[in-house]
């Protein structure tokens, strides 16, 4: 089991000022894990990850490949030159399309650094049942999906699965306890639940076996984010 002690932040934010803005907040000797979603990388592009992993936090960046293997490989490629932690693909796409992502990363690795982690979506935490029966056309339930993805994505190579933290102990059961399991969908008790379906919270994440737990607006759209990014570091962090 992978775990990583810090929650990854979500930063879902439209300008690179409002990045800034948000992690001058916390103390300078305060290194984070922070997620670059499509938001944010659109709008800022490469810079922003570099201005981030230039002070020293690291990157899971969420872009969720989804295309031909040929284009997802050749996006890959570039992306590797970031130097990002990690980085993902929607399974959707298929075991051949995962195998050319794991291979884009590698290629474009520059000699001597890490290959960074390659994860795939299984079922968006935004998804249930009943949304995906009816629009994705699966009639299956929605852990038979999850966990159909989850095999699939190991059978690629991957290192693992963006999943909810409900489906935690299936995926691990199916596949192997190394495989990581990044959740979303994470709710301290108490807050607002907004478009996501499949929620828990950081202890119950942690008690399940999460590795990652993935945490947008329960912070940066907290009164105090620091504050709040404590406590929720604090619930994930107690066992
Ligand atoms: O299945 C998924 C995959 C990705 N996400 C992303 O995580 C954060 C969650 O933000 P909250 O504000 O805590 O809801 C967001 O950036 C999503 O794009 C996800 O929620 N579910």
């Amino acid at each position: 089991m992978t775990y990583e002690p810090r929650p990854i932040i979500a930063l879902d934010f439209p300008t690179f000022d409002d990045v800034k803005n948000f992690l001058a907040k916390f103390d300078e000797n305060e290194k984070l894990y922070v997620k670059i979603g499509m938001e944010l990388y659109y709008s800022a592009g490469p810079a922003v990850v570099e201005y981030v992993k230039a002070q020293g936090h690291s990157v899971f960046l969420d872009l969720k490949l989804h295309d031909i293997p040929n284009t997802v490989q050749s996006a890959m490629k570039v992306l590797a030159d970031l130097g990002v932690d990690m980085t993902n693909v929607h399974a959707a796409g298929g075991r051949e399309m995962m195998a050319a992502a794991r291979e884009g990363l590698t290629m474009g690795t520059p000699a001597g650094k890490a290959v960074p982690k390659l994860i795939a979506v299984t079922q968006l935490t935004s998804t249930s049942e009943a949304i995906m029966q009816r629009d994705q056309n699966i009639q299956t339930s929605l852990q038979e999906s999850v966990v159909h993805y989850a095999q699939l994505t190991a059978e690629a190579g991957l290192d693992g699965v963006v999943c909810s933290a409900q489906e935690v102990a299936l995926i691990k059961s199916a596949t192997n306890q190394d495989f990581i399991c990044l959740t979303p969908g994470i709710r301290p008790a108490g807050s607002a639940v907004g478009d996501q379906k499949r929620v828990m919270t950081p202890s119950a994440a942690r008690e399940i076996g999460s590795d990652y737990i993935v945490v947008g607006r329960p912070i940066t759209q907290a009164e105090n984010p620091v504050i709040a990014y404590q406590n929720i570091k604090n619930e994930w962090q107690r066992k």
